[in-house]
């Protein structure tokens, strides 16, 4: 189902009480929107992800996707309302070295109930052959800069997330690939209808996007279509 974002008067915090990173008096994204989110190094990019992804623990204000405010839910409740609607791309990746490509895709649903899992898996396997991962057995410690980020993607799509939330997804490769995974990206989250959120400093990703916000020093300067 899509889902469309509403933030009111958000406040992020680094620690309870602390200096604010990032302060939205108000942001609408329509359900489907593709937003890239560009700025400089430490402006509050990564903060403001997060936090729509229910992940920052001081926040304040409203994060409305569709008619539930992750900004206000429990742990538990966030963590649930993540499995069933986010797909997350972290700047790091954050990989399971040890672990095959296939094994990382479809890692969110080893504890999920036996039929959700095996959707998952099939929904990772596509997401791989589609992103084309090297297939097989090898441990994604071997695997390329580029390749490490196709089997982040994939992760992610594996949930058939409403929401897509990306951290540099194309950092670090080379022009080419950067704009295959753009296009693999936006495909992606077009098929289902995503809301996609793409933090980047890659010109050709933000220009694929619907529209441009700029943030600096945790507020938002202007937003381009
Ligand atoms: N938990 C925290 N406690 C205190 N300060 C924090 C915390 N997390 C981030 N910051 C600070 O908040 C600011 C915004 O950080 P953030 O990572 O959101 O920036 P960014 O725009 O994503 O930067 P980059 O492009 O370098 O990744 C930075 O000054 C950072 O040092």
């Amino acid at each position: 189902m899509p889902l469309s974002l509403e933030i009111n008067d958000l406040v992020v915090r680094g620690r309870r009480g602390g200096r604010e990173l990032v302060h939205v008096p108000h942001l609408s994204i329509a359900a489907g929107e593709a937003v890239g989110v560009r700025g400089p190094s430490g402006a509050g990019k990564s903060s403001l992800l997060f936090a729509l992804a229910g992940l920052s623990p001081f926040v304040e204000g409203e994060v409305r996707w569709g008619t539930e405010n992750i900004a206000a839910m429990r742990p538990a409740r966030a963590a649930a309302f993540r499995r069933s609607h986010v797909g997350m791309i972290f700047q790091d990746h954050l990989l399971f070295e040890e672990l095959g490509p296939d094994a990382n895709a479809a890692i969110a649903g080893a504890f999920a109930p036996r039929a959700e899992r095996a959707a998952r898996r099939e929904r990772a396997s596509a997401a791989l052959r589609r992103l084309a991962v090297p297939e097989g057995a090898r441990k994604v410690e071997t695997f390329s800069g580029g390749e490490r980020q196709r089997v982040a993607v994939a992760r992610a799509l594996a949930g058939a997330p409403s929401i897509l939330l990306a951290d540099e997804p194309t950092a670090s490769l080379p022009r080419e690939a950067s704009v295959k995974l753009t296009q693999d990206l936006l495909h992606a989250a077009r098929e289902r209808g995503a809301t996609l959120i793409a933090v980047s400093h890659d010109l050709a990703l933000l220009d694929a996007m619907d529209r441009v916000i700029t943030i600096e020093h945790g507020r938002i300067l202007e937003t381009v279509r």
